[in-house]
């Protein structure tokens, strides 16, 4: 199983991303340049959180446009997976293989802080380690986290069980009140009609060491893990 984390220019959290896997995981990642074409060997693909292109006309739509996109497009075809973390979601939404977009945070502030996210879909490549409805608590760091997405698709979404996190209380609790940046019905994280594209604003790579004093970011990377080992078994 191999992982491959895309480093565009400004990328900044690629490198917390590579050290989980390769340190705390140990697993067999590398960097990907974003000018790069040829990743048929990777399993699985990250796009990493940060400011590509420092979030140049709007965060994503530069490096939704840059050469190594139409491989990850072509990656996601076959079926395999895609995870983009904050900037990475905000790069799928810009690329159209997640609908909607992220725009400005209500408050028009960046908000740097943790959040409660409850998790609305364990039935995933990326969630099956999770509990249906459990919280976890988990940071976010973004100026452009405010999910929007027309009322068509929205009402899709919902049919097809895509909404996969919320923003909620420590309970559980999804009200307007805990939604951090604005987000149409608390929205954190949504997935692809075939699933297997998923993007998220919060950051579960800053909280997956003891060392950082919250594990519970884990249960992201656990449960790709476990995706890949049963379909490993499987093709033998
Ligand atoms: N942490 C990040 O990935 C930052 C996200 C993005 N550039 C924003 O501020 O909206």
């Amino acid at each position: 199983m191999k992982f491959g984390v895309v480093v565009f220019p400004a990328s900044n959290c690629d490198r917390d991303m590579y050290n989980l896997l390769k340190n705390v995981y140990q697993k067999d990642v590398e960097y990907i340049w974003y000018t790069q074409t040829n990743i048929s060997k990777f399993d699985v693909i990250i796009l990493p959180g940060g400011f590509s292109y420092g979030d140049y006309l709007r965060a994503g739509a530069m490096s939704a446009r840059a050469p190594i996109m139409d491989s990850i497009e072509e990656h996601a075809r076959k079926g395999k997976l895609v995870i983009g973390i904050c900037n990475g979601f905000q790069v799928l939404t810009e690329r159209g293989m997640l609908p909607g977009a992220l725009i400005q945070n209500k408050n028009i502030r960046f908000i740097c802080q943790d959040v409660f996210i409850k998790v609305e879909n364990t039935n995933t490549p990326f969630t099956n380690q999770c509990q249906k409805g459990q919280v976890l608590k988990i940071p976010i760091a973004h100026g452009e986290g405010n999910y929007v997405v027309d009322k068509e698709v929205l009402k899709e979404l919902k049919s097809y069980s895509q909404i996969i996190f919320r923003y909620c209380s420590e309970t559980g609790e999804v009200e307007k009140k805990y939604n951090p940046n604005g987000s149409m019905e608390n929205i954190a994280g949504i997935i692809n009609k075939e699933g297997n594209v998923l993007g998220m604003m919060p950051h579960p790579e800053r909280c997956s060491e003891e060392l950082l004093g919250n594990t519970q970011g884990r249960l992201i990377f656990d449960s790709i893990i476990h995706y890949l080992e049963c379909k490993e078994k499987k093709e033998g």
